[in-house]
């Protein structure tokens, strides 16, 4: 079976085209830039040249059809047809309590993900406009949800819960449901298989760094606790989110420049994180670079960056009254050198110990940056959120059929 695994974002859709009989890859790429001047398509098949092509690509559903023209065009293509394509999986960030699992969709799954647009207002609206467009020009073909949320609805009540009124779960579901679960998931079990333990017996920390970020306390195989909460704002410092705060700086915030709801939101979720202490960019490479050039605030955005990075880890290691494995993962896990040098250079108190020569490999591939005498196995696993969302759509098509 030959499937399309999409990822919508708000002005990009990333897509991965697999050849289920042996788990391959194509073809795979990223459309950038939807809705702006000019958009960029950057398709890569494999064992051919990658292309890019610049037009105006101004919504979702043409988006999609210049990739499904990619995937059949004469030279770059990896299909003779579009109707080789037998199903389509979506990543959607919040799938609230309703969904603990991937699932076919169907209009009233269409509608739980609407209902929780307010959940992930950055994340959920261009998932559901990935879904339409892949409907309008694939029809017929099943479509697969695979949500972030779903591996962490293991957490335990005592966890999920905010010490607020009850009420407010009750009516309105106010609780932690994290995110990136996908990926912790895909990570944790990587690292069980590379270190030829059974995940069962692991305490791991999973550091899912990207644009955003968050880490997952994960116990015998399942998430027990994960940083960000009812929305994909709380916990780390994140490219343009704020991560943590006094809950009380909203509203005084709010009241002193006179703010509305949708402006605060937009302070905490777009003008903040990097991107605010550095005042330049939110992308952790500038930040490196205005570092070593000697940019003090540059220079002070990474410091809270790491800091809160690693304060994070310790309190999973409490947690978990302690911690066998660190994974990195995601752009800024798998490619900063860096970040993981100085957050391990400090948690020498767990029995962390790196080996600088380890850490400055550069590989696609899973490795132990840990040093032999290291009490805590300290690994880079590059993530693939589209393989799991491919495996879990080739399955639920397969019962379905
Ligand atoms: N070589 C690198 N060194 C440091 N950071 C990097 C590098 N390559 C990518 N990144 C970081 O990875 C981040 C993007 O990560 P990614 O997981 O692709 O994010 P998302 O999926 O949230 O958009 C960027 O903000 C960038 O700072
Ligand atoms: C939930 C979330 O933060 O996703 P991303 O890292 O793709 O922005
Ligand atoms: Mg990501």
């Amino acid at each position: 079976m030959k499937l399309l695994v999409i990822n919508a974002g708000s002005s990009s859709v990333k897509y991965q085209l697999y050849d289920m009989t042996d788990e391959s890859v194509l073809a795979k790429g990223l459309v950038e830039r939807i809705g702006m001047d000019s958009s960029i398509l950057t398709h890569k098949p494999t064992g051919k040249e990658e292309v890019t092509e610049v037009s105006e690509i101004l919504e979702h559903t043409t988006a999609i059809r210049k990739v499904l023209d990619k995937l059949i065009d004469k030279e770059c293509g990896v299909l003779a047809s579009v109707d080789e394509i037998q199903a389509v999986g979506h990543r959607v960030v919040h799938g609230g309590e309703v969904f603990k699992g991937s699932a076919l969709v169907t209009g009233e799954v269409k509608s739980e993900i609407r209902r929780l647009f307010d959940l992930a207002p950055l994340h959920n609206p261009p998932a559901v406009l990935g879904i339409t467009a892949a409907e309008k020009n694939m029809p017929g073909v099943p479509q697969v949800v695979a949500f972030d949320t779903a591996f962490h609805q293991t957490m335990e009540e005592k966890v999920f819960l905010y010490p607020i009124p009850k009420v407010l779960y009750k009516k309105h579901h106010v609780r932690r449901y994290g995110a990136h679960g996908t990926s912790h998931e895909y990570v944790s079990k990587v690292a069980a298989e590379y270190l030829d333990r059974p995940l069962e017996d692991l305490k791991i920390i999973t550091c899912h760094i990207g644009n955003g970020g968050s880490l997952t306390a994960v116990k015998g195989g399942v998430s027990m606790d994960t940083s960000m909460g009812l929305t994909p704002l709380e916990g780390l410092m994140m490219g343009t989110r704020s991560g943590d705060l006094d809950p009380a700086v909203v509203t005084f915030v709010m009241n002193k420049e006179e703010l509305s709801l949708s402006e605060v939101n937009s302070m905490l979720n777009k003008h903040s994180g990097l991107l605010a202490i550095s005042g330049s960019s939110s992308d952790m490479r500038d930040i490196t670079d205005g570092m070593a050039e000697g940019d003090p605030n540059a220079t002070l955005a990474f410091e809270m960056y790491e800091y809160r990075l690693r304060k994070y880890i310790g309190s999973y290691a409490a947690a978990m009254d302690g911690v066998d494995v660190i994974v990195f993962t995601a752009g800024i896990g798998e490619n900063s050198v860096v970040v993981r040098e100085k957050v391990c250079e400090n948690l020498t108190y767990l029995g962390v110990e790196v080996d600088p020569e380890l850490n400055k490999i550069r590989s696609g591939e899973p490795r132990r940056i840990s040093t032999p005498n290291s009490k805590v196995e300290v690994l880079v696993i590059p993530t693939n959120e589209e393989l799991m969302i491919a495996r879990d759509t080739y399955r639920i098509v397969q019962e379905n059929q």
